[in-house]
Order: C-alpha cells, then sequence, then structure tokens
C-alpha cells in the first residue's frame, strides 16, 4: 500500500489476508466478507472529517481489492458498497455506508436463493449432477431441487490442488445427496454417468465466456462430446464489466507449493534440489468459451452465454473504473 494511504482497520487487514490465503473463498463468500470488511472499517473509524472518512473506505478498499484478481465479485462489492457512501457528517457517511453494506449483503443472499429456484427447474427428479470445485451458486441450485422434492444424486470431481470438492461432498452428504467422489482425471469417464455438470463462475466475461476453477474448460470440452449440458450458475454479481470495453480477467497465479509441497519437491528433483530446468505452474483459474456453456443461470432467469451482454448492459451501462474512482 502507498505509503500516504491512511492505516486501515486491522478487520480489514485480517479479512484481505483470509482472502489472499484461501481461508475466506469463492466469489460470492469473498464478495460477502469484503462488504462486512467495509462496514467494518465505516464503524469503526475516528476519521475527523468526510474527506478523510472516503480516504479510509477508499484505502480499505485497495487492500481488499489487492487480494485475488480473477473474482470479480470482489471489485463489484467493493464498488457498490463505496458508491452507497452518502452524508456532509462523518456520522452520516458511516451510517450510510453500514447500510449499504448491509444492504449488498442481504441482496447477495437473496440472489442466491432466487438462482437456486431457476437453476433447480433445469433438474429432473432423479438426475445425476457432475460438479467440480465448491460453488456455493452451483450448490443452491441443487439445494432448491432437493427443497422442491426431487431426488438429485451427485458425481463429484476433487479438484485437485486444493481439493475443493471435498467442501462440496461434505455440503451434498449433510443434506442426504447421494455422492461419488472422483479424481478430476476420472471426469470423462463418469460423464456417461451424469445429466448435468453444474459448475459457479467467478467471472463471467461479455462474449459468456465463463472464468471458473482450473480445469472447468476441459471438463466443459468433455461434456459436450459426451451430449451433457453444462449449467453454469452465476448471480449478476460475477459479470465483469470491464470486459465489455475488450478488457481481458486476469488469472490468478497461486504458488507452486499447493501442487508440488516442500516435502515432496525432492521426489521430482533427486539430488538437485535448486534444479532451475523444473517448472511448476499452478493457474487458479481457466476460461470456458461460451460455445460450450448451455446456460447461464442468474437470479434473473437463465441466459443462453451469447446474450449475457445484454443483460451486463443493463446492469452496469457502457463501462466502470475501479471500484474506488467516484
Ligand atoms: O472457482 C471457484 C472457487 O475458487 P477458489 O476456491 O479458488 O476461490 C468457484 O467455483 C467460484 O468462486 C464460484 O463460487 P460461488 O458460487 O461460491 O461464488
Amino acid at each position: 500500500m502507498d505509503e500516504d494511504q491512511p492505516a486501515v482497520d486491522p478487520v480489514v487487514a485480517e479479512t484481505a489476508e483470509d482472502i489472499a490465503t484461501m481461508e475466506i473463498r469463492g466469489a460470492a463468500t469473498i464478495a460477502d466478507a469484503a462488504a462486512d470488511a467495509l462496514a467494518t472499517q465505516a464503524d469503526r473509524t475516528d476519521a475527523a472529517d468526510p474527506a478523510a472518512f472516503r480516504d479510509e473506505l477508499r484505502a480499505a478498499a485497495k487492500v481488499l481489492y489487492e487480494t485475488r484478481p480473477t473474482a470479480v465479485s470482489l471489485p463489484n462489492a467493493l464498488r457498490y458498497v463505496l458508491r452507497g457512501m452518502a452524508g456532509d457528517t462523518v456520522s452520516e457517511l458511516r451510517a450510510s455506508t453500514i447500510a449499504r453494506a448491509e444492504e449488498f449483503r442481504t441482496e447477495l443472499e437473496q440472489a442466491q436463493d432466487q438462482l437456486g429456484k431457476v437453476g433447480a427447474n433445469r433438474l429432473r427428479d432423479g438426475d445425476v449432477v457432475m460438479t467440480h470445485c465448491h460453488s456455493t451458486d452451483a450448490l443452491s441450485c441443487i439445494e432448491a431441487a432437493l427443497d422442491a422434492g426431487k431426488h438429485v444424486e451427485a458425481i463429484v470431481k476433487e479438484t485437485r490442488p486444493r481439493k475443493q470438492g471435498h467442501i462440496t461432498a461434505r455440503q451434498l452428504r449433510e443434506w442426504g445427496v447421494p455422492v461419488t467422489l472422483i479424481v478430476d482425471n476420472a471426469a470423462r469417464r463418469y460423464l456417461d454417468d451424469a445429466d448435468h455438470v453444474l459448475v459457479g463462475a467467478d467471472s463471467i466475461a461479455a462474449d459468456g465466456g465463463v472464468i471458473n476453477k482450473i480445469g472447468t474448460s476441459g471438463l466443459a470440452v468433455n461434456a459436450r462430446e459426451r451430449g451433457v449440458p453444462v449449467m453454469v450458475a452465476a448471480q449478476t454479481i460475477k459479470l465483469h464489466p470491464d470486459t465489455m470495453t475488450g478488457h481481458t480477467v486476469a488469472i490468478e497465479m497461486r504458488d507452486e507449493s499447493e501442487v508440488l509441497p516442500d516435502a515432496e519437491r525432492a521426489d521430482v528433483t533427486g539430488e538437485r534440489s535448486d534444479d532451475e530446468g523444473l517448472v511448476v505452474e499452478n493457474p487458479a483459474f481457466d476460461v470456458t468459451p461460451p460455445r460450450y456453456v448451455d446456460a447461464i443461470v442468474t437470479e434473473r432467469g437463465q441466459f443462453p452465454p451469447e446474450s449475457i451482454v445484454t443483460l451486463m448492459r443493463d446492469l452496469f451501462g457502457e463501462t466502470t473504473g475501479e471500484p474506488w474512482e467516484p
């Protein structure tokens, strides 16, 4: 952070650290935590005047923004809250910012419930769903289908390197859904047993491309080859406004130790512990082209990927800047 930036509340710094280290993860959960952290900053500020308050909130937003680059729900959340800062005194600004953050968090929850109902309509009684990673939006569709009395089974991809599939499997088992847990490499074989691929999204581009956990694109291509429809569950907060003006979505590269932990390094390098010819790459996300996606399910209904740009224009206008820009 710049030296002339105001200090941020320790809770903001802690939230940022938790997002960066993935204690807090998943696009919707990150957005929710970021909005909550801004509310805490507003609540605990000792800013002397409105200008200092605004500077503090912007500084907090920057610290949160710089944690992970791919999930657009994070800048979208920060922008939403900062645009709600209104008032001529610090106490008015505090109240409006906290209220705006609460409104954001409520709407996030409602949107997820609503999209779950839309997604559940695509699932028939007895369907088998293949999942990748852990997405609360995707799980909302299954939960709504269960609430509607449908029997659903799941084939859950482990999702290397961090195995978020375990979180999905645990949640589904808590709901009583029969789960078959498989390694990622087994996905194509098990697609023969699946009626749907159901995944979430970190960002949706204006051309309908879906940015989600690494491995989603390969799964979608295989699903197309096998004739299994691919459903993406994504609240509109996952729509990436900058892609309307040609920007691409940054794909996060994470630490190589997630792929090859230090304790296992010698298995690969042998005696040459500093082997510079060994490169380990760990991209966290990939882009699934729209032609491999059958439907993007949002709280505003389901869309073919090619028409998502119309919704984006409705929601964002033509373009937007950084979250802290007016
Ligand atoms: O790719 C991931 C999580 O990646 P990571 O574990 O690296 O954060 C999820 O599919 C999306 O974030 C959607 O999640 P949700 O539907 O909960 O927003």
